[in-house]
């Protein structure tokens, strides 16, 4: 173990911790003595006792960093809040905005990507290609001439069976007690009392008895007789029918389980896929996911590129195979719209907050999705139930949130996305305070030693940072796995995590705490590294002398000769 100290106690005291970890390892495991490094100046300590490490940055002598990268580095959102809020005050939970006909424009993408948004969602169940096309380049134009890190995802139309939409009335009344026929048969014009279903296998499984619910609650009705493949059904519940309004089937109080029949990537999914691929998306959310396998193909299709894959938990059967489909996703959307369809929807908290843990101890994001403030598609204020909602899911320590119609096709998206901005912010403020962070349980993940080593060094980096009290946490990473490693330890001060490739900085984009930036790295050279980043935050005047940063890295050795170097150092700024 080398210590980067001017302090023998604190050397001789991580020698007494047995489970202190790789400590400024630079590949000597020295057991039992102190091998004297480098000198230094000191670092204010807050937290448990004071401790004296080495400060060691160096400003003079420095190559100069690009202009262009330079400007290139952090986006403009995060400096301006750097700058107002200072670093604890960065917000850490991060927001996905739908994009609709509602907030396309140049100008309103812009007031969007300044008010937050770190990742723009496209509903490929919406409008045409040419339309998310366009939008797609809007974005790409804000964030190479306007310096925004704004990253775009695909959401799949996935297969569901529900009303067909053909054009007629937008929405249809069922009275109680009315009699309707539902059939997967073409129909001419829209005759009365007669649904059409998008799926001809619509009833297979279907015993007359069953109940029919729209919408998961909508309107309901009991299956009164089978005619071929049709169902004649009695409402026993009135309500609407909305375009494309969802059906589920129960029996005797429990879901039957349906929709399996249906692929989880149809033709027009694939010919999505291809489309977003060739735009160079950042993430493809995967609709109807019911078990890990359509992740894995997609995963294999994609492979060697650095589109990230998220699974949409949405059905019965997702919940059940939960663990594998995080495991084998880049990440998870809890997409409670359709999962109040197809659960019942009292049931929608406790699986929101297990599917939120289960994320986080598997280092996977996670974004809760849906209706967090519906009633903003209509009003200009969130009901103080929503505003809960919303805090709710902060509580829970949720990667994003998202918006879907409230920007989509509300008058008051921006609004909307403010409201997400101020109640996170305020939610994390609380969690700080009552020391929430402390009492998150991490499984351990890591079956290898360099992957151990790497989770190791995370764990215990946060659990530092956060007695010291430093202002920032800075990371090194080319695929962003210590920069999540750190992030899942859910840490108080901002992770800044630096990458030289592009995807894995617009993949970060979704991750709690992370502010992604690009800067060119050496790949043996780590301790250029650190001086260049920390002069590139510096020179733009947002560290003072005497801040203090938090140095994570994890250096695989690029070639035969140089030696792997993990280390935490804490530095002070000069
Ligand atoms: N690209 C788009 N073009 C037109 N309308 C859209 C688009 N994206 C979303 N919308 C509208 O916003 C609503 C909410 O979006 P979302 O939750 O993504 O879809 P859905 O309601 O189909 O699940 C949609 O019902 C649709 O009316
Ligand atoms: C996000 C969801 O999916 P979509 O909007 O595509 O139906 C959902 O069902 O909550
Ligand atoms: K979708
Ligand atoms: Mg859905």
């Amino acid at each position: 173990m080398a210590v980067a100290t001017s302090d023998s106690i604190l050397a001789r005291s991580l020698i007494t911790d047995r489970r202190s970890t790789n400590f400024g390892l630079k590949n000597e495991v020295c057991r039992g003595k102190v091998v004297p490094c480098r000198a230094g100046g000191k670092v204010k300590g807050k937290g448990k006792g004071r401790v004296e490490v080495k400060a060691a940055v160096q400003i003079g002598g420095l190559e100069e960093v690009k202009k262009a990268k330079e400007e290139m580095g952090l986006d403009v959102v995060s400096e301006e809040e750097l700058r107002e809020k200072g670093f604890l005050g960065m917000r850490k939970t991060k927001l996905v905005c739908t994009i609709g006909p509602a907030c396309c424009s140049p100008q309103d993408l812009e007031k969007l990507a300044l008010g937050g948004m770190n990742v723009a969602r496209l509903n490929m169940c919406h409008n045409t290609r040419d339309w998310h096309r366009d939008v797609i380049k809007k974005i790409n134009q804000l964030n190479e001439e306007k310096g925004f890190c704004v990253s775009v995802m695909i959401d799949t139309e996935g297969s569901q069976i529900h009303v067909l939409d053909h054009g007629a009335p937008s929405s249809v009344k069922a009275e109680e007690g009315s009699t309707w026929l539902f059939t997967a048969q073409k129909l001419e014009g829209s005759p009365p009392f007669t649904i059409q279903a998008n799926y001809e296998g619509f009833s297979e499984g279907i015993e007359v008895g069953d109940e029919l619910v729209i919408d998961g609650g909508m309107a309901s009705f009991q299956v009164i007789e089978k005619v071929g493949n049709d169902l004649r059904c009695k409402c026993t519940d009135s309500g609407l029918f909305l375009p494309r309004a969802k059906f589920s089937f129960w029996r005797n109080g429990k879901l039957v389980a349906r929709n399996s029949e249906l692929p989880t990537l149809s033709k027009k999914d694939w010919a999505d896929i291809e489309f977003g691929v060739s735009e160079g998306v950042d993430f493809i959310a995967l609709s109807f996911v019911n078990d890990a396998d359509p992740v894995r193909q997609l995963k294999n299709y994609l492979y060697m590129r650095s589109t990230r894959v998220l699974a949409k938990v949405e059905s019965l059967e997702s919940l059940q195979k939960l663990k594998e489909i995080v495991e084998a996703s880049d990440g998870i959307m809890v997409a409670r719209g359709d999962l109040g369809v197809e659960i019942p929807y009292e049931q929608i908290p406790t699986v929101q907050e297990e599917i939120t843990r289960v994320c986080r101890e598997m280092n996977k994001p996670v974004i809760v999705a849906s209706q967090l403030l519906e009633s903003m598609v209509e009003y200009p204020t969130p009901t103080r139930a929503e505003v809960a909602d919303v805090s709710e899911a902060v509580r829970q320590y949720a990667d994003a949130l998202m918006l879907s119609g409230e920007s989509a096709i509300g008058p008051y998206g921006q609004k909307a996305l403010s409201i997400l901005q101020m109640a996170s912010s305020r939610m994390e403020l609380w969690s700080r305070e009552e020391n929430r962070q402390s009492i998150l349980h991490q499984r351990r993940l890591g079956v290898s030693l360099p992957d151990r080593i790497a989770e190791q060094i995370c764990n215990c980096a946060v659990e530092m940072a956060n007695n010291l009290g430093v202002d920032a946490i800075f990371v090194y990473t080319k695929h962003g796995q210590m920069a999540s490693l750190l992030s899942r330890n859910r840490p108080y001060p901002p992770i800044f995590a630096f990458t030289s490739d592009n995807g894995t900085r617009m993949a970060l984009n979704l991750q709690w705490g992370v502010i992604p930036l690009l800067v060119e790295l050496s790949d043996d050279d780590m301790e250029a590294n650190i001086s260049t980043t920390i002069e590139l935050i510096r020179r733009k005047g947002l560290l003072k002398p005497g801040d203090v940063v938090m140095v994570v890295s994890d250096l695989t050795p690029t070639h035969i000769n140089s030696t792997a170097f993990q280390s935490i150092q804490v530095k002070t700024v000069v």
